[in-house]
């Protein structure tokens, strides 16, 4: 696996894992380069792509795929590159999507998984990978619980943020689809925008990934809601409740009413926008996944 380079984040998660990593790659004669910073796996992607690797392995939580991913983009690589993930962070929403849950099943798919090309999320000029999360979650990535985020990806964020408040009059925000029929205007708690993950009660559902669209859901009016109940995801995404509006668009952009920023997380990284377009592109980013992973998931 000469051709193969595995780009890690040696703080994701909660355990040293560098010398186990360092192992494996050496078994199989993969390189391994190791991140200093936030923003250096962008970097490392790009030179390897450039340098002619077929395989990076985004060793790491969702944030460093993020990285990864925008790395190959930079190198205009996604002809050339597919996507391996060792899932190393606190919560790995992604790779559990693609059929990843822990480091062994990763080895097997690096070396035997099947490949799929699935779609790419992208806000302005940055991926999308997992999922979007606009509204209320401006500063509760640091007290989110790692078990709430392992179960929940970014979502945890905004459940942390809602069990946070005692009160919230919601964003004035519109939502302009593409096809128009995802069209809503209105007061929401948040809106979550899923490629790789849909948000459903149990809070781990796959999304179907190759099917151009993005799934989106508009939490408004949670007046009713108890928010510090632990059963607030269901609540929360029951299909027959009048808190959510479900839709599908292959692009969509989100607005705030008032002049001011809203919090955006973009796989977990937070920027700050009163308007922002999210657009699919289809059969973008090639992946190795496992037995897990749907290609057409109900
Ligand atoms: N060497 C480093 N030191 C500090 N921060 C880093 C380093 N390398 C990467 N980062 C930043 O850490 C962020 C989070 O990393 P990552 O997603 O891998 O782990 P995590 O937070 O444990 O997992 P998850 O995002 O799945 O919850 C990345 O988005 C990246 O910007």
């Amino acid at each position: 696996m000469t051709d193969t380079r595995v780009i890690g984040n040696p703080q994701s998660g909660s355990e040293d894992h560098t010398d186990r990593i360092e192992q494996i790659a050496d078994d199989r004669n993969a390189t391994v380069e190791w991140t200093e910073a936030a923003g250096d796996a962008i970097t490392l992607a790009a030179d390897a792509a450039a340098a002619g690797a077929s395989t990076i392995v985004a060793a790491g939580g969702d944030g460093t795929v993020n990285e990864v991913v925008r790395g190959i983009d930079r190198a205009d690589a996604f002809d050339d590159v597919t996507l391996a993930i060792f899932p190393l962070g606190t919560g790995n929403n992604f790779a559990t999507q693609l059929g990843i849950p822990d480091l062994e099943t990763a080895i097997t798919v690096l070396e035997s998984g099947e490949r799929r090309r699935i779609d790419l999320g992208w806000a302005t000029d940055r991926p999308v990978v997992n999922s979007c999360v606009a509204g209320l979650t401006a500063n509760a990535s640091d007290e989110t619980d790692p078990e709430l985020k392992r179960r929940f990806g970014e979502v945890a964020y905004l459940i942390t943020t809602l069990r946070e408040l005692s009160a919230f009059d919601g964003l004035r925000l519109t939502i302009d689809a593409s096809d128009a029929t995802g069209d809503w205007t209105g007061e929401a708690l948040g809106v979550l925008v899923g490629n790789g993950r849909r948000f459903t009660t149990d809070g781990d559902a796959q999304a179907d990934m190759e099917d151009a669209l993005f799934d989106v859901v508009v939490i408004k009016d949670v007046a009713a809601l108890d928010l510090v109940s632990d059963s607030i995801t269901e609540r929360l995404f029951d299909r027959e409740s009048d808190h959510i509006v479900r839709s599908q668009a292959p692009s969509l952009t989100i607005t705030n009413h008032d002049p001011e920023t809203i919090a955006f997380s973009l796989d977990g990284e937070f920027v700050r926008e009163r308007e922002l377009t999210l657009e699919v592109r289809p059969a973008t980013l090639r992946v190795a996944v496992g037995e897990g992973y749907e290609p057409t998931p109900e």
